[in-house]
């Protein structure tokens, strides 16, 4: 038997070896959770059943069943504690079952003779005494060094007992599926070359999947960072950010276990259907999800009920669509300045003059009525001690509102508004309230009656201005937020880098606020101001925030992230070169600012992309003619991108079908029609299903199913098709500067196929991309019989 047989033989031996311990540990765990559930139902039905209710008639008794109480829904808590575990163990088990480990390295510690076979999976397993791993779970620390090493010197960092060194003598990788060993390899520099390439060759998903098995070493340095406060990464499209992000919150909720949840944890992404498209891969590797939200929703959430809120994505429809007029270019200058530090800064300083003068107020009423006029309680507020903070005044300002609120109602008592409201009471607060009379022997007194219903009367109709004086309503941000506009700054104009327009752009401010309408732009600042003033409680549950796409939020929305979450570390991931919000495209994001004079900052570069081929890198990254040298492909083979010069009308049409029946009869599964905009996507939409069945995917989808879909650049971010046509690649539709980065994340998201359609001049953008990176179909001759 040759050397190479035997290994074979011997790996497949232990395969079974490990699948029959998974079974026999399968078997012992189902056991032990199956008595576990009965025991958790049967404390359950104790727990809520007669005998355990609280006997507050006797008093002696309480304290006894109290603690009887609390011991029990300890044990409760106790044993379901211990089946969650189980359970979660179980499926560990399940998933190891089918392929219970991906690689294998030898490693020979110093001072020792001789090589320890480490076997790293998705999760750990012990041998039967409990002595041993069978394998080691590819998080456990031995394991990073199979995704940061080849065969040579080695060394791995130990929370305890700091580096360990030594000398790999050997890195096997297995492809084993349903508990076969279908695959083999030894391997070089990277890890298996031959395993991503495979892994790469596939159809693209619906779902992103896990890559613990090919991890890279520059993105294995992402996902085990722990030094870092702020963790950046800019990344090229498709060099792994997103995959490398859900890794590494799988690999913090290992390392830190017991004192991370995934409730700790928190991640920003663009769209829903990015968060639908990512929601599988932490299942997947056995942890829960954390909580996903989009920048929009947390606005929503936060403004919604008040205001008609914009989206990103409205703003960007409208930079892309807007007649260029001077109202455009005011709106570009505003989104521009208001993105920016030097915003805050005035933010800031307007803050800290409102301490002295300038708060606005809203009078307490009832129903139209004054109880509280704004001046007096701008003249409370002020009289109160400068040093304290805004918030805390506005807390001394609630009391006394509560206070005026009181002595109000008291006069209102003998109104004769409260006489007709007793009128009208129903039956029911009548018998209540009578009982109440009857408990305190008032029953038969007419006067202490009346006062009662009074007192009834004007609670139940005061409860709004209680809400408002608890809720801060009687300060008016909207307006405080306006007026730093109407605020004379001609002679501060350089320590704020006003814009020349910061006149037009006010009153423009202004207007919109006037019709309750919040701008994207001034959404952030205006919370900030919110949050600021009103000493709104900060999110401390948070300890980890992950902000993907990063090059679309500005860098005032870092401060407002960092105030928002003040305990939390940040993972922030992004490509400056697909930045498409307005106030990026030739200004400064949350990614690109230089955040140097803060501490705690690491900085990591990916710029090797995995997700498309060969050719559709070598293409793609002429795109960015002053990034291309930092784009660097991996092999893999495809064919090379095609641009069909076609007729305008049925022409176009007609080529763009036969090219998708095309891709479809080669077998791919999912093909995207990319769009600069929504509005060009649903007239493309509106032609193309005439033809086939074709999904359209605007805001609300959430989730997408394989076949045709047409998607506008901005939904397409971060997801990827096995081909990508581009409908219009013409100049008309990717002229504009600014437009180059559409342009080049819409072609970004092709993993196989690249076909672009222009009918008239192609876009300047492809000026810069060498002619022999993509073959040119003329089809301008051609007719179409319609
Ligand atoms: N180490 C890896 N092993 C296997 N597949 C990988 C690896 N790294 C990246 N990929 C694959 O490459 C593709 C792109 O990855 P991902 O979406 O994480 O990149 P990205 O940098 O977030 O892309 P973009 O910025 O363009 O949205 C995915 O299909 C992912 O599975």
């Amino acid at each position: 038997m040759s050397e190479k047989h035997k290994d074979w033989d011997q790996e497949q031996k232990r395969v079974q070896m490990v699948i029959e311990e998974i079974d026999r540990q399968h078997v012992r765990l189902a056991k032990k959770t199956g008595d576990l559930k009965e025991d958790v139902i049967q404390l359950r039905e104790e727990f809520f059943s007669e005998e355990t209710r609280v006997n507050v008639e006797e008093p002696h008794e309480l304290l006894e069943t109290h603690y009887s109480i609390k011991q029990q829904a300890e044990l409760l808590s106790e044993r379901e504690r211990s089946h969650r575990e189980y359970s979660k163990r179980l499926k560990a088990l399940k998933r190891l079952r089918s392929s219970p480990y991906f690689g294998r390295i030898d490693f020979v510690e110093q001072g020792s003779s001789h090589a320890e076979p480490i076997y790293i999976g998705v999760a750990s397993l012990m041998d039967e005494k409990q002595e041993d791993f069978l394998v080691y779970d590819w998080r456990a620390p031995i394991s990073s060094m199979y995704y940061d090493y080849s065969p040579g010197s080695a060394e791995y960092e130990t929370p305890g007992e700091g580096t360990v060194k030594g000398e790999m003598t050997l890195k096997r990788q297995y492809i084993i599926r349903n508990g076969q060993l279908k695959g083999m390899f030894d391997t070089g520099i990277t890890i298996g070359d031959q395993l991503l390439q495979a892994v790469l060759g596939k159809h693209a998903d619906t779902s992103m999947k896990s890559i613990v098995a090919t991890i890279q070493k520059e993105q294995n340095q992402i996902i085990r960072n722990e030094s870092a406060k702020y963790l950046f990464v800019q990344g090229v499209a498709g060099s792994g950010k997103t995959s490398a992000a859900l890794q590494r919150v799988a690999y913090l909720l290992y390392r830190f276990r017991g004192k991370m949840t995934s409730e700790n944890i928190m991640l920003f992404s663009p769209n829903p259907l990015f968060s639908s498209y990512i929601a599988t891969v932490l299942p997947e590797l056995g942890e829960e999800n954390m909580e996903q939200t989009t920048f929009q929703d947390y606005l929503d959430d936060r403004l919604g009920e008040k205001w008609m809120v914009q989206s990103p994505f409205d703003q960007t429809e409208y930079l892309l669509n807007g007649p260029v007029d001077e109202r455009y270019q005011i709106r570009m200058s505003s989104i521009r300045y208001k993105a920016s530090l030097h915003f805050k800064q005035l933010l800031d300083r307007y803050i800290s003059i409102l301490k002295e003068k300038g708060m606005i107020f809203r009078s307490l009423t009832f129903r139209g009525r004054v109880i509280v006029d704004r001046t007096d309680i701008k003249h409370y507020f002020y009289s109160l001690d400068h040093s304290m903070s805004i918030p805390n005044r506005l807390e001394h300002v609630q009391t006394w509102l509560f206070g005026k609120l009181k002595n109000w109602m008291e006069q209102e008592k003998n109104k004769e508004w409260v006489d007709e409201e007793m009128e009208t009471m129903d039956k029911e607060e009548l018998l209540h309230l009578d009982r109440k009379l009857e408990k305190q022997g008032w029953q038969n007194d007419y006067d202490v009656q009346r006062e009662k219903y009074a007192e009834y009367i004007l609670k139940r109709a005061t409860r709004g201005v209680k809400k408002e004086i608890e809720q801060l309503h009687f300060v008016d941000v909207r307006r405080i937020y306006a007026r730093l506009f109407t605020i004379s700054l001609t002679d501060r104009k350089e320590d704020y880098h006003l814009p020349d327009i910061w006149k037009e752009i006010g009153e423009e401010t202004i207007k919109r606020l006037k019709y309750r309408e919040m701008p994207y732009e001034d959404a952030t600042p205006y919370l900030y101001l919110y949050d600021t003033i009103t000493g709104r409680k900060m999110n401390t549950a948070v300890r980890h925030l992950v902000i993907d796409e990063a090059q679309d939020y500005s860098p005032f929305q870092m401060e407002y992230f960092k105030a928002l979450f003040p305990r939390a570390a940040m993972t922030i991931l992004g490509d400056v070169n697909q930045a498409i919000q307005a106030h990026s495209l030739d200004g400064d994001s949350l990614l690109s600012h230089d955040w140097s004079e803060d501490s705690g900052i690491e900085k990591i570069t990916l710029s090797r992309s995995y997700r498309s081929t060969k050719q559709i890198v070598e293409f793609t990254r002429h795109l960015i003619p002053e990034a291309k040298r930092e784009i660097q492909p991996f092999h893999r083979d495809g064919i090379k991108p095609t641009l069909a010069k076609v007729k305008q009308g049925y022409a176009h049409r007609a080529a763009v079908v036969e090219r998708m029946k095309n891709l479809k009869n080669k077998g791919y599964e999912t093909i995207a029609v990319i769009t600069k905009t929504k509005k060009e996507g649903q007239k493309v939409h509106a032609i193309l299903s005439e033809y086939m069945d074709v999904q359209f995917i605007d805001i609300s989808t959430r989730k997408y199913e394989k076949g045709i879909v047409v998607v506008p650049t901005y939904l397409a971010k971060g997801i990827e098709f096995d081909a990508v046509i581009i409908y219009d690649s013409s100049n008309r539709q990717y002229h504009r500067e600014y437009e180059r980065k559409f342009f080049y994340t819409a072609c970004t998201r092709a993993m196989h196929e690249l076909h672009l359609f222009t009918s008239g001049q192609p876009s300047r953008f492809l000026d810069d991309v060498p002619e022999n990176s993509y073959d040119v179909m003329d089809y301008r001759t051609l007719t179409y019989s319609d």
